[in-house]
């Protein structure tokens, strides 16, 4: 049962593999009938060198005739052959290489592209060093698919077929014990197979862990030193480390103890069996001319009859790597991408909105990330055009995921949200993204200058990024900076500041010109100087722009228009911060006064 499971995963894993590949080859397709021509002629006229060695010893060296023009010409052809064939070779591999690279090159866009485009459930479950893993790693499976695995299994069973065809145009009994030899071959394989798979794949696995422990550490690298985490993380790693090695030596020890020694054996077996039948036949008298020079040919082949063997089943093992990790990119190219927006609305509608309707208009709302685990629970709440609204509650009652489902980073009920008067489901992507701006809790930076990180690859005129750092009065430290504008911030923003990170993140979402402002908890992290500043860039937004601001520290959005106070994913209390703090033993007055005793 296990094994048929196995067998199917493995099928399934197989076909994957090939869609992909002729996938990411698209139109450089016929490169690949190029190659496989050039690699047929190739293997064709490596064939047929030995014959003409046969001849060269049949008609003119055993005979002892000396008709060196006749000599002169088999030679020739000979090295002519190999010259030929090795020119054609090298024809193929620039031919696969170059359709290799670009397959490569082509995956790699659009597995990028495709997570780019995942909804954020999936980021809640996938592991950064996975993810990367498979856009560099997993998809350079690819290019071995191509250069390795399909260069030699077509090269030598090109060759081979043609050798079998002219040992059976030699002699066809000899011919039949070379061939019965392949199935052991094959047995061979098997056996090395089923030895080496699991080893193959627990390597592949432990080396994206690998990857994903570094890529965890070197994230969290401030807070690993703060908790003196070095140590074990340090021998997690190393077990890590360990178990892949363990692995990786179990699979060359499988190569190295059966498949190559096996095979060599097979090879001197089968060499040994054609020249007795010869010693049989001849029966202790000298060999006839003619025996000699199929016995030269037959000697040739099977040299080279072996090697293809051998060569096809050594790439057995790239071939299982490079499915399993075609396979798991194809499995990261079949998540489904985050649902497509506003294709059955009317644009003009769409793109307008109602004037008069509220910016935001939640309607019994009800979400969970998970089952029936609901975080919140019948939210109804109109926010006026232009007014400033401030979300606050403890920990945990559902503050971020009411902002995350605001801004379509997960699916709420169809209906259920309105933007404008607009279903937020029915505003196509665009039209909502210039619509919304976000000031996240953690600013996130990209290690390049001032003006691209305002910018965010918009492409947005540099009279608009400098108005938007004017109003959120990041101006003047920016210009402050050694090069201004195109001071490079270093990797995170390293080089400021958290407060004037979020200052450079406000001016970010106001650079978009957005109607409406989400601040997610933007002023957790900075002093109440930067806070002071951010409140006065607020204010200047007021009646213009639409702020809907988290809040842990509630003097940010004490002057807010209203307040809604959540609690368990329900809205306890809505009101302003005067009208709630009459509510004598309200939830935000409590708050209130924790925080006030606090500081
Ligand atoms: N991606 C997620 N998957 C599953 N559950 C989640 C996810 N994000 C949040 N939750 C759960 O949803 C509930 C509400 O979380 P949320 O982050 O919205 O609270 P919050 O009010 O913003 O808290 P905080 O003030 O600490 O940021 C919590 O119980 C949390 O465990």
């Amino acid at each position: 049962m296990q094994a048929e499971r196995q067998e199917r995963a493995h099928a399934q894993q197989m076909r994957q593999a090939v869609g992909l590949l002729r996938d990411s080859a698209g139109p450089d397709l016929h490169h690949l009938w190029w190659a496989v021509l050039w690699l047929a002629c190739a293997a064709g006229l490596e064939v047929v060198a030995p014959l003409l060695g046969k001849r060269l010893i049949d008609d003119y060296l055993l005979p002892r005739v000396a008709n060196w023009p006749a000599m002169a010409l088999l030679l020739g052809g000979v090295f002519v052959t190999g010259a030929i064939a090795t020119w054609l070779r090298y024809l193929q591999l620039v031919r696969l290489s170059g359709l290799a690279m670009r397959s490569v090159q082509r995956l790699r866009e659009r597995v990028y592209g495709h997570v780019l485009r995942l909804p954020m459930a999936f980021f809640d479950r996938a592991i950064t060093g996975q993810l990367v893993s498979r856009v560099t790693n997993d998809t350079e499976a690819v290019k071995q698919l191509y250069v390795q695995v399909l260069f030699v299994i077509l090269d030598s069973t090109i060759v081979l077929t043609g050798m079998i065809l002219a040992m059976a145009w030699l002699d066809w009994r000899l011919m039949s014990i070379v061939v019965a030899t392949m199935p052991f071959v094959l047995l061979i394989v098997l056996l090395y197979q089923r030895l080496s798979a699991p080893a193959v794949t627990k390597a592949r696995q432990l080396r994206s862990d690998i990857n994903a422990q570094m890529a965890e550490s070197i994230g969290g690298m401030s807070v690993l030193q703060a908790n003196n985490a070095q140590r074990r993380f340090g021998e997690r790693f190393a077990r890590t480390n360990d178990d892949h090695y363990t692995q990786r030596v179990a699979e060359i020890r499988a190569n190295a103890w059966l498949l190559r020694p096996a095979l060599d054996m097979l090879n001197v077996v089968l060499l040994a069996s054609v020249i007795w039948l010869f010693g049989l036949r001849a029966g202790g008298a000298a060999l006839g001319a003619a025996e000699v020079g199929v016995l030269y040919a037959f000697i040739s082949y099977i040299a080279r009859v072996i090697e293809p063997l051998i060569q096809i089943t050594m790439q057995f093992s790239q071939l299982q790597q490079s499915v399993v990790a075609t396979a798991r990119v194809a499995g990261l190219l079949d998540e489904p991408g985050a649902p497509e927006h506003g294709k059955c609305g009317d644009g003009a509608a769409n793109e307008a909105g109602d004037a008069n309707a509220p910016a935001i208009d939640i309607r019994h709302l009800d979400f969970a990330y998970v089952d029936d685990n609901k975080v919140l629970h019948d939210v109804t709440l109109q926010i006026p055009q232009g007014a400033f609204y401030g979300i606050v509650g403890h920990t945990g009652s559902g503050k971020s995921t009411l902002l995350s489902l605001l801004l379509r980073y997960y699916p709420a009920r169809p209906g259920s949200i309105l933007m404008s008067g607009v279903p937020l489901d029915e505003i196509d992507h665009d039209t909502f993204r210039s619509r919304v701006g976000l000031v996240p809790q953690d600013p996130f930076l990209l290690a390049a200058s001032a003006r691209e990180n305002i910018d965010m690859g918009r492409n947005l005129p540099f009279e608009r990024i400098e108005r938007a750092a004017r109003a959120a009065h990041a101006h003047d430290f920016i210009l402050a900076l050694e090069n201004g504008y195109d001071t490079v911030l270093g990797e995170g923003g390293s080089r400021l500041s958290s407060g004037q990170k979020q200052l450079i993140a406000i001016a970010r979402a106001l650079a978009g010109e957005p109607r409406i402002l989400m601040l997610d908890e933007a002023t957790s992290r900075i002093d109440s100087a930067t806070e002071q500043i951010v409140q006065e860039a607020l204010d200047e937004l007021r009646g213009q722009v639409t702020i809907i601001a988290i809040a842990h520290r509630l003097s940010t959005i004490r002057d807010a228009d209203r307040i809604v106070v959540l609690n368990h994913g329900r809205i306890e209390e809505s009101g302003s911060h005067d009208a709630l703090m009459r509510i004598e033993g309200g939830l935000y007055q409590r708050l209130y006064l924790l925080q006030q005793l606090a500081a």
